[in-house]
Order: C-alpha cells, then sequence, then structure tokens
C-alpha cells in the first residue's frame, strides 16, 4: 500500500490554479521531494496534504484512507501528520521536553517522559531537556523540531523548507542525521526545496514541480541523465544547447566533433540540441587549439573558464589541480557523458 497518493489534485488563489492536476504517490518509508522554483506550488501542495486547505479538485488519501472527497474532509488533527517547517515553530516558552511532549496523547506520566527521553536520544539532545529554544542554535532547534514531529508516530512528515535557515556549514551534517533519523523510525516523508544540494543529500526520489504540476518524478541519477524536458534539465544545473545530429542510440555529432553518450538515446529525431553542462566539456594545451579565455573563476576544487571557441561562448569546469598554460593555445573537447538531446 502506498504511504500517500495525490491524484489530480488542484488548488486555487483568486481563480488563479497554483496546484494544476497533480498526481504523486509516495512509498512507505521513502522520503520524497518537492522540488521546483519559488512560486510553483510546493508549499501550497503540502497544505492540502496537511488539511490546512481543502483542494478544489482531486484526492489527498493516506495509507489507503481517502482525506476528502465522498466520505468526508478529514481536519489536520486526524490525519496522524508530523510537520516541521523553516521556522522550526518551536514554542519559545516551552522547554525542549515539553516541547517534545506537546500533542502527546499519553496519558500516563512516567511513560511520557520516557517517550520525550527516546526522542531527545534519537536526536542526540539528551541533555537539553530543560533549556528553552532560544537557548539552543539552529541546527538543535530543528533537532527538537524533528522529535516532536516523530514523537506521536506519525504516518508521514511533513517537511517544508526545514534547512533554509541553517548556516551552510553545518546544513549537510543536519540533513544526513535527519534522514538517518526518519530512516530510523521507518516513516515516510515528503520534504519541500527548492535547493537540488538538499533535495539530492536529503531524497530518495525527486518530484520536480512547475507551474503547478509535476515535470517529472524519479531518482536524482534518473533525472539528470534522462530529463523529459528542457525544464528539468536546466533546473538540475546551468548549461548551454549546442546544435547536434543524431548519428545512432549513442552518439550525436556537433561542431565539437562526435559526443558519445554512456546511455541510449532516448529521442529518435535526427536533428536536435545537446544540452552541455561544464561538466561535459575539458580543455587541454595544445598547439592547434583556437579557444579563447573570456574569464576564469576559482571555486576551490575547480575553475570554471568562460571561453570562446567557433563563435560560440561557453562555461567550462576544469579540476584546480591541473591549471592551463593560459600563454599557450588551448583545446576544448566534449567528454563522453549521459547525454541530453532535445528535439
Ligand atoms: N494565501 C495566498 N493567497 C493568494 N495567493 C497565494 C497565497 N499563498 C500562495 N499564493 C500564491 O500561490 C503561488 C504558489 O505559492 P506556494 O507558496 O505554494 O509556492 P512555493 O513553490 O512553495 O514557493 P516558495 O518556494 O517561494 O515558498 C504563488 O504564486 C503565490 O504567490
Amino acid at each position: 500500500m502506498h504511504s500517500l497518493v495525490l491524484e489530480n489534485l488542484s488548488y486555487r488563489y483568486d481563480g488563479e490554479a497554483v496546484v494544476n492536476n497533480l498526481t504523486l504517490n509516495v512509498e512507505q518509508n521513502e522520503i520524497v521531494c518537492l522540488l521546483g522554483a519559488s512560486g510553483c506550488g510546493k508549499t501550497t501542495t503540502l497544505k492540502v496534504i496537511a488539511g490546512l486547505i481543502e483542494p478544489f479538485q482531486g484526492s489527498v488519501s493516506i495509507l489507503g484512507k481517502a482525506m476528502n472527497g465522498a466520505s468526508g474532509f478529514i481536519p489536520p488533527q486526524k490525519r496522524n501528520i508530523g510537520m516541521m517547517f523553516q521556522d522550526y515553530a518551536l514554542f519559545p516558552h516551552l522547554t525542549v521536553a515539553q516541547n517534545v511532549a506537546f500533542g502527546l496523547t499519553i496519558k500516563d506520566k512516567s511513560a511520557r517522559e520516557s517517550r520525550v527521553a527516546e526522542m531527545l536520544n534519537l536526536v542526540q539532545l539528551q541533555g537539553y531537556a530543560a533549556r528553552f529554544p532560544h537557548e539552543l542554535s539552529g541546527g538543535q532547534q530543528q533537532r527538537v523540531a524533528i522529535a516532536r514531529a516523530l514523537a506521536y508516530k506519525p504516518n508521514l512528515l511533513l517537511l517544508d523548507e526545514p534547512f533554509s535557515n541553517i548556516d551552510a556549514q553545518v546544513r549537510f551534517q543536519l540533513i544526513n542525521d535527519i534522514r538517518r533519523i526518519i530512516k530510523d523510525q521507518q516513516v515516510s516523508a515528503i520534504f519541500v526545496s527548492h535547493s537540488k544540494e538538499e533535495a539530492f543529500a536529503f531524497a530518495d526520489r525527486l518530484a520536480i514541480m512547475d507551474k503547478g504540476k509535476i515535470a517529472q518524478v524519479g531518482d536524482p541519477k534518473t533525472l539528470f541523465q534522462r530529463p523529459k524536458s528542457k525544464m528539468v534539465a536546466e533546473f538540475l544545473g546551468q548549461g548551454i544547447y549546442i546544435p547536434a545530429q543524431r548519428v545512432n542510440g549513442a552518439s550525436v555529432e556537433t561542431k565539437f566533433g562526435a559526443v558519445h553518450s554512456l546511455v541510449e538515446l532516448g529521442n529518435m529525431d535526427a536533428k536536435g540540441e545537446v544540452y552541455l553542462r561544464p561538466q561535459h566539456i575539458t580543455l587541454e594545451n595544445c598547439a592547434q587549439g583556437s579557444v579563447k579565455i573570456l574569464n576564469q573563476r576559482f571555486m576551490g576544487t575547480e575553475y570554471i573558464y568562460r571561453v570562446t571557441v567557433e563563435g560560440q561562448e561557453l562555461e567550462v569546469s576544469h579540476p584546480a589541480h591541473e591549471p592551463l598554460d593560459l600563454t599557450k593555445p588551448i583545446s576544448l573537447k566534449i567528454k563522453a557523458h549521459a547525454v541530453n538531446f532535445f528535439s
């Protein structure tokens, strides 16, 4: 049985569709990320799942039980959903232990205390029970928020940009920790983000949203290697389109020579374009080279060179530990990769 099924969901603000015939499944113990640009309808979708707003059309079901429709509308408090938001939403006047205990329906005092202790242990905040939220770091507050969301054993966890207020240095550690906690607890989760790096690190599958619809769903590698549309390819990373001619299922011809694909080309059209990312191109010092370097950016482990060649401007990633000799001619080659070929 699916943990969550959304079928043809639609929601409108002032007559304008912000969620538009959206269909998506989440399996049990799976983390799915709704990923998309600002304003594409991610938070609205989450609110519909939570029952904070009612869809104009379509259905939500959790563990096979309809949340709306003919059998009636199930309010948020009866959906057994845990929620976690970017601003932590901890109660400032309650201690860490009281925050975690909030919403627990266990009547027995010692059973309640032991559930709170178990949750604080899970998020490694054993010694913090008596502190108030303002006495914690942002990452610690998020750990309390996840402990509170999981304390009453929800069927489904909803997370809305939970890491966006966290310092970049600790963000990925926190993402790993919270992913491990969710997996240990065997809870399904829907996570909203506009950051592909966070989505790759946190989710099992990504659902890329565009204008209220799901553009494509899949694991990160499949989306990266086989985007079904230019929108998905572009959302997952910058690049440039180069005219290309399909030679066979494994290669295309471009003005920079043949490009070999490491995956079978899905598109059967003869003529089209390939989407090249900076990582797909290499530069080398070579006597016949005609590449002109326009500028370079040092990124730590790599340089990004902006170059022009054959009347085309593009960006190329180059390892920082193998610097190019910019006083000598430079040539360009396209590496074999999972080619994104579009009509
Ligand atoms: N209460 C509201 N009244 C009217 N319009 C709204 C309301 N809430 C959201 N919208 C509009 O609906 C659209 C989708 O908003 P939503 O918050 O779902 O987007 P989002 O993808 O979560 O964006 P972000 O990443 O910026 O949070 C936006 O154009 C937004 O302006």
